[in-house]
């Protein structure tokens, strides 16, 4: 809604369809207001008494403006009420606003409304202005480097990206450099070390969450390497990057996608690019004797997350179908994992990991890095109060026999768990939320997953405890890792193989840690969340009734 201070750019009137409109540009927002139709003014109606209620579009979620092709006005066209000779007369000129339209499931589309004007001098300065108003917005990319993984998820990445993406991209006037990935780590290399990225606004990712991971493998080495740190050092602060990272999700797994937009729709996602949105995000750091092993944005987990994974490399020639078999291979192997974590409990902040607060579009608690802001507690922002905290708070030990252990740093809601790992998770509160499933019954453990598919309490089992935490270590009791897999089995190692992964068995072999989906041969690590680290384009996701989520331009 225009609000009563603002003084409007422009005012005209213009016709929509039939209807004669009065249309207003503010440096917020562009309002349309129907006067009435021409049948309605033939039957004695006011031509000023208004029809309908304001629409209203925020400047802000404009796309763009064009003037319209001829074609388009010299035919009326569609199978509304066609326009008269004597309106198109005399408005023979026409300029067309693209602006976001909130759709169901948190889909955003994009919608056109088109202005036929009295002259073409109207119709440039009208189109001019809304340029002009857009530039102004800060945030928006002008340049953007994509990249392309061709073999993610169902191999449509380049399909996607050229009919979906691209056409909106040139819309808005963005201006890209593709690339599509010859092979494994292009992008990460590419990042890391050659791209010339002052050139850019931001990085697109075109794949699933392994791709994001490569990209953000690269821009976070590339930030570090331009400031002077040490990756490898696990104690050390890291800089934030200065690009943003977008994805369009082309992947069979988008869990980032759903954690900071709300749905993996490639349409989505391109919007949240084009609109400048920014969220940040937390990332760990994994670490084993003073060596960067990976970062990881969503989920680490050892035991039964670890051997899925490990499990389900070995059969990469069942497709997708290979999670599900791998999982219920995993479960009912029901292996019991023995070590210690150690972690430092994250105080003084805001939330809990079973709270009711989800993570939404402009979180209060990511917005102070999950810290306490009550007017009688002092805020503590400055690294140097973090660094201080983190040495005050005592480290914790729970030594145990363990069936997972997962760290959550955000949701890792997908489609299969709507609420995720961890429902209460923060994409930027600077914390990791550590779950620890502790030796328990095949049916205890069931019931634990599948609450994971429901919106069951998955922590309120006497064999979970979940806590939030700045870091965390494990170290194994026994030291032996499990044998990668061989490429080739010959029927004897399988049934080795087999035999090795039977409970009676017990050889004390280690899990190995799924990290966002990449394999860790390593049990004992050390993880430390960097607050902030990566900037998205989006916004998180938008808690907005079903009413509102279905609306077109707001009507006031
Ligand atoms: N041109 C390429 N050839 C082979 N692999 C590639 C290529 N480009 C990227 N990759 C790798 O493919 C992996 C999977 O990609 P992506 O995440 O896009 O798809 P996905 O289907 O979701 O993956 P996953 O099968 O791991 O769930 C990434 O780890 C990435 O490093």
């Amino acid at each position: 809604m225009m609000m009563e201070h603002e003084r409007p750019a422009l005012s005209s009137r213009f016709v929509l369809r039939v209807a004669v409109c009065e249309v207003t540009l503010s440096r917020a927002s562009l309002t349309w207001t129907e006067l009435g139709t021409e049948k309605a003014r033939a039957s004695g109606a006011r031509r000023d008494a208004p029809r309908a209620g304001n629409n209203c579009v925020p400047v802000c979620e404009i796309i763009a403006a064009q003037e319209a092709e001829t074609a388009i006005l010299s035919i009326n066209k569609g199978s509304g009420p066609s326009i008269s000779q004597e309106l198109f007369r005399a408005y023979p000129s026409a300029f067309t606003v693209s602006y976001v339209e909130r759709a169901s499931h948190h889909r955003w589309r994009t919608s056109d409304v088109t202005f036929r004007c009295p002259s073409a001098a109207t119709c440039h300065q009208w189109v001019q202005t809304i340029r002009e108003h857009l530039v102004m917005l800060s945030g928006r990319p002008m340049r953007l480097l994509v990249y392309i993984n061709p073999y993610g998820g169902k191999q449509q990445g380049k399909r996607i990206y050229e009919q979906r993406v691209a056409p909106l991209f040139a819309r808005a006037s963005i201006s890209t450099h593709v690339i599509v990935t010859q092979f494994a780590e292009q992008a990460r290399d590419e990042l890391a070390s050659s791209a010339d990225l002052e050139k850019y606004d931001g990085v697109v990712c075109v794949g699933g969450d392994g791709m994001f991971s490569e990209v953000i493998h690269g821009l976070i080495a590339r930030t570090q390497r331009d400031a002077g740190l040490d990756q490898n050092c696990a104690e050390g602060k890291l800089a934030p990057c200065r690009l943003r990272v977008g994805i369009i999700p082309a992947g069979s797994t988008d869990c980032i996608c759903y954690a900071s937009v709300g749905t993996n729709d490639p349409v989505t996602s391109a919007l949240h690019i084009i609109l400048g949105d920014s969220q940040p995000m937390d990332v760990c750091s994994v670490h084993r004797n003073d060596k960067l092993l990976r970062y990881s944005a969503s989920l680490l987990g050892y035991g039964f997350y670890g051997d899925v994974l490990a499990d389900s490399e070995t059969k990469r020639w069942m497709g997708p179908a290979r999670y599900s078999f791998s999982g219920l291979k995993t479960f009912l192997s029901h292996h019991l994992y023995e070590g210690t974590v150690s972690f430092l409990p994250a105080t003084d902040i805001l939330g809990s990991p079973r709270d009711k607060t989800r993570c939404r579009a402009g979180c209060r608690l990511c917005r102070h890095d999950g810290q306490l802001a009550s007017e009688d507690r002092q805020v503590c922002r400055t690294d140097e109060d973090i660094a201080e905290k983190e040495h005050q708070d005592k480290w914790q030990v729970v030594h145990g026999k363990f069936r997972a252990i997962n760290a959550a740093t955000m949701s890792c809601a997908c489609p299969r768990s709507p609420e995720g790992l961890s429902p209460a998770a923060h994409l930027a509160d600077g914390t990791t939320d550590l779950i620890l499933v502790h030796r328990c019954s095949r049916l205890g453990f069931l019931c634990h997953l599948l609450c994971h598919t429901n919106r069951k309490d998955q922590f309120d089992m006497d064999f979970v405890e979940v806590h939030r935490v700045r870091s965390f270590r494990f170290t194994p009791k026994h030291g032996v890792s499990r044998p990668e897999p061989e490429k080739k089995h010959n029927s004897k190692k399988v049934l080795q193989q087999m035999c090795r992964d039977h409970p009676a068995c017990s050889v004390p072999f280690n899990s190995s840690w799924s990290c966002d989906g990449e394999i860790l041969h390593h049990a004992a690590i050390e993880v430390r969340v960097h607050c902030g680290l990566i900037q998205l384009f989006a916004r998180g996701i938008e808690d907005r009734s079903p009413a509102e989520q279905l609306s077109g331009p707001r009507a006031t």
